[in-house]
C-alpha cells in the first residue's frame, strides 16, 4: 500500500488568511520545568492550511464540525488536474469518468509555495456544484485556501456546494500527486463549535 500525504505542515511561520491568528505551536511546560513531560500549547485559526470548512463558517445556522459524519471525509476520490485554468468548472470533467468515485480533488497548483499566502486563486463557478451533485459526488477537495475568490464577501460557491450538499476540503497539496483515482482519508477533530478543523489528509494508492 502506498501512502500520499497532501496535508501542509502547520508551523509557525505557516502562511494565514490576510489578518487571521498567526499559527502558533510553543512549548507551555518543558520537561525541565515540570520534571517530566513537554506540554504544547496550540493557537491557531479553523482554516489554516489543510482543512474542512463546516456549513457554519458562512451559515450561523449551519453544521458544526462535530455534526458532520466522518464517512464524508473518507472513501473513494479522483484527483483532476487543472492546471493553468482560469476556475474550478465542470467544463473539464465532462469526459472524466466519476461513476466509481464520491470525492473529487481539484489539483491547480495555484498555490505551489507553501511558505507564502497567493494572491490570486481560481474560483469554483457556480455551474460546478449541482453538476457534481447529479454524479452522486459528496465532497471536493481543492489545492487553494478558499473555493471561493480571496476578496468574495457573498462567497457564492461556499453556499452552492452546502445547498448540493457537498463538502469542502481546502488547502490540499497535490503538487507531487499524479491524477487519478485513490482512497482519500482527511478526518477533522471532533470539534463541537467548530465552523471548521484541521485536518491531516492523506491519499491511499490502491493499484
Ligand atoms: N472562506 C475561507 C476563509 C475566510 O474567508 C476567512 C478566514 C479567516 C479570516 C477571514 C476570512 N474571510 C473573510 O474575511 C475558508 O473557507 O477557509
Ligand atoms: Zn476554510
Ligand atoms: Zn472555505
Amino acid at each position: 500500500m502506498k501512502m500520499i500525504d497532501i496535508s501542509r505542515p502547520l508551523h509557525n511561520e505557516t502562511p494565514v488568511w490576510p489578518g487571521d491568528t498567526p499559527f502558533s505551536f510553543s512549548l507551555n511546560w518543558t520537561k525541565e520545568e515540570s520534571g517530566s513531560v513537554n506540554v504544547g500549547q496550540l493557537i491557531m485559526s479553523s482554516h489554516t492550511g489543510t482543512h474542512v470548512d463546516a456549513p457554519f463558517h458562512f451559515d450561523s445556522d449551519g453544521n458544526r464540525v462535530l455534526d458532520m459524519a466522518p464517512e464524508r471525509f473518507m472513501g473513494p476520490a479522483i484527483v483532476v488536474s487543472l492546471e493553468g485554468e482560469p476556475e474550478i468548472s465542470p467544463e473539464r470533467l465532462i469526459e472524466i469518468d466519476l461513476t466509481d468515485v464520491k470525492k473529487v480533488l481539484f489539483k491547480t497548483n495555484a498555490w505551489s509555495d507553501s511558505t507564502r499566502f497567493p494572491g490570486h486563486i481560481p474560483p469554483v463557478t457556480k455551474e460546478l456544484a449541482p453538476f457534481l451533485k447529479e454524479k452522486g459526488i459528496d465532497l471536493i477537495g481543492v489545492d487553494l485556501p478558499s473555493v471561493d475568490p480571496l476578496d468574495s464577501k457573498e462567497l457564492d460557491a461556499h453556499h452552492s456546494l452546502r445547498e448540493h450538499d457537498i463538502g469542502i476540503l481546502e488547502g490540499i497539496d497535490l503538487t507531487h500527486v499524479t491524477p487519478g483515482i485513490y482512497e482519500l482519508v482527511a478526518l477533522p477533530l471532533p470539534l463541537k463549535e467548530g465552523d471548521g478543523s484541521p485536518v491531516r489528509a492523506v491519499l491511499i494508492d490502491r493499484t
